[in-house]
């Protein structure tokens, strides 16, 4: 279906030269006032809004604001000039303006923009989805339109990102949301499953970008020159199948965040490709010769160790350059021991709630078993493994016989393997070592006495007072 634009400028000469722009792709509507506006948009259903500041009798975001009321679901856009900007940005959020365009304004990037626009609005009607995964926690959401908006921002701050007080996460979304307000590259360096991409989105959603769209894309699952396509978008007969022109991710995320996901994967041929891209600010489809402009912020992650892929020539040092503005490292969950009963208490109420069933509890058992093994998998493994006991659990309490095998071993066996040095820094000050050798002292005793913190307390020679501060300063308190 193409969608429908409604152009509203008191100026008809530049009414005139924006309909030309954008008519081969819309069903363009004009208007030369608010009054206009109103009853074009009373008779047909538009898409997008598309309004000039200045405007007799009133202004751009005056109109829009009172469009945003009386019709939510239209994409707001307004023109300005450079002087109007400040106006602008003071009655962006009330007037709920997707994007602003600065005169003079250039025919591709009005063309780009409005297309964004357009896709961000069928985007929105996928707000079903939407609400069931921002109800459901945490999940893929790979586009959210204006109404999702403010819902999506509070689902996927940096408190979202559950951890135990004095977590070293602490730092870590404190510097985030730092960043997030600026305009850097961010790299997130981490193991499969520590919350990368969940950080990305707490940024992405803190950022001025957060009105844009929060585009992903994993590198490692589709084949080099598919992503090409994927990412920057094909003309039709580009290649074979390319039966009709593909607007790429790029183009789509148009004044928002791609997130990169698994970026150490790809091949030196897409990396000069993607590395042009982000130098130039401008894309040509796989098949066009025509550039187009791309503003979007790139945030980047991978398991491996791309400092190292660089030095030995697998990972372009240009692009590792561009995309490393900012590096956060996600540490394993086994270096945070503390975090895990919170973030598998959260993770048990979201299952509970995804798979339709009360609310649950882990039994001290169940905590133990949980706190005793490494989990590899990190956050992922640890949410399949809650989903699993869920479903085969009879009641509100999991019991530590509803884990799977290899946790149970862990239970004890995990703990011989961290004793070995498997979670001990292997750097550090003296103090830092002794504390982590303390800190896996005390917590191979309470699973030994699964979790019964008298019988410990007596093991070691403490007072119950005594072992519950060492417990806190350790971030190893159990907060059920
Ligand atoms: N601190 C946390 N609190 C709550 N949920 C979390 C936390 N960290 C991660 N998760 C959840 O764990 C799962 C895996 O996280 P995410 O996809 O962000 O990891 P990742 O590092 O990007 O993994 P991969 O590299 O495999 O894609 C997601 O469902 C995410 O919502």
């Amino acid at each position: 279906m193409t969608a429908t634009v409604l152009l509203v400028d008191d100026e008809v000469r530049s009414l005139d030269a924006m309909r030309r722009t954008l008519e081969e792709d819309f069903e363009v509507l004009t208007a030369t006032g608010a009054d206009e506006a109103r009853e074009q948009m009373a008779r047909r259903e538009v898409h997008v809004i598309l309004c000039d500041q200045r405007m007799p009798g009133t202004t751009g975001v005056e109109f829009l604001r009172e469009a945003r009321e009386r019709w939510p679901d239209a994409v707001r856009i307004v023109i300005s000039g450079y002087t109007d900007s400040e106006d602008i940005i003071a009655g962006i959020n009330e007037a709920g303006i997707w994007q602003y365009i600065l005169k003079p304004w250039v025919p591709d990037h009005l063309l780009q923009t409005v297309k964004s626009a357009a896709e961000a609005r069928t985007l929105q009607h996928g707000l079903a989805r939407l609400d069931m995964e921002l109800r459901s926690g945490p999940g893929p959401l790979r586009a959210r339109g204006q109404a999702g908006l403010a819902q999506a921002r509070s689902a996927f701050d940096f408190e979202r990102i559950v951890r135990a007080e004095g977590s070293p996460l602490d730092a870590l979304c404190a510097m985030a949301e730092r960043i997030a307000r600026h305009d850097l590259s961010v790299l997130l360096l981490g193991e499969s499953g520590t919350g990368k991409e969940l950080m990305a989105r707490a940024i992405h959603y803190a950022s001025p970008r957060s009105a844009g769209p929060f585009v992903v894309e994993n590198c490692a699952a589709i084949p080099d020159t598919l992503l090409e396509s994927e990412l920057f978008g094909h003309k039709r007969g580009a290649f074979t199948g390319a039966v009709d022109d593909h607007i790429g991710l790029f183009q789509r995320a148009h004044g928002g965040t791609v997130f990169l996901d698994e970026i150490g994967e790809t091949s030196p041929a897409f990396q000069v490709k993607l590395l042009r891209v982000l130098q130039e600010g401008e894309l040509r489809p796989v098949g066009s010769t025509r550039a187009i402009p791309v503003d979007v912020r790139v945030i980047a992650a991978t398991h491996r160790d791309l400092e190292a892929d660089v030095r030995s020539g697998r990972f372009r040092e240009d692009l590792y350059y561009r995309i490393a503005g900012v590096t956060l490292a996600m540490p394993p969950l086994r270096e945070r021991p503390g975090d895990i009963v919170p973030i598998a208490q959260q993770l048990l109420a979201d299952v509970a709630a995804e798979l339709g069933l009360p609310p649950a509890r882990f039994d001290d058992d169940a905590r133990a078993v949980l706190m005793g093994y490494p989990w590899p998998g990190n956050i992922r493994e640890l949410r399949n493994e809650i989903a699993r006991a869920l479903a085969l659990g009879d009641g509100s309490t999991v019991q530590a016989g509803a884990f799977s095998r290899k946790l149970l071993q862990g239970h004890t066996g995990a703990h011989a393997e961290q004793m070995n040095g498997h979670a001990l820094p292997a750097t550090g000050t003296l103090a830092e070592r002794l504390d982590a050798i303390e800190a896996m002292v005390l917590r191979e005793a309470l699973l030994r006495h699964r979790w019964n913190k008298t019988q410990a307390a007596k093991e070691l020679g403490l007072s119950r007072v005594g072992l519950r501060a060492k417990l806190q300063r350790f971030g190893l308190e159990d907060k059920s």
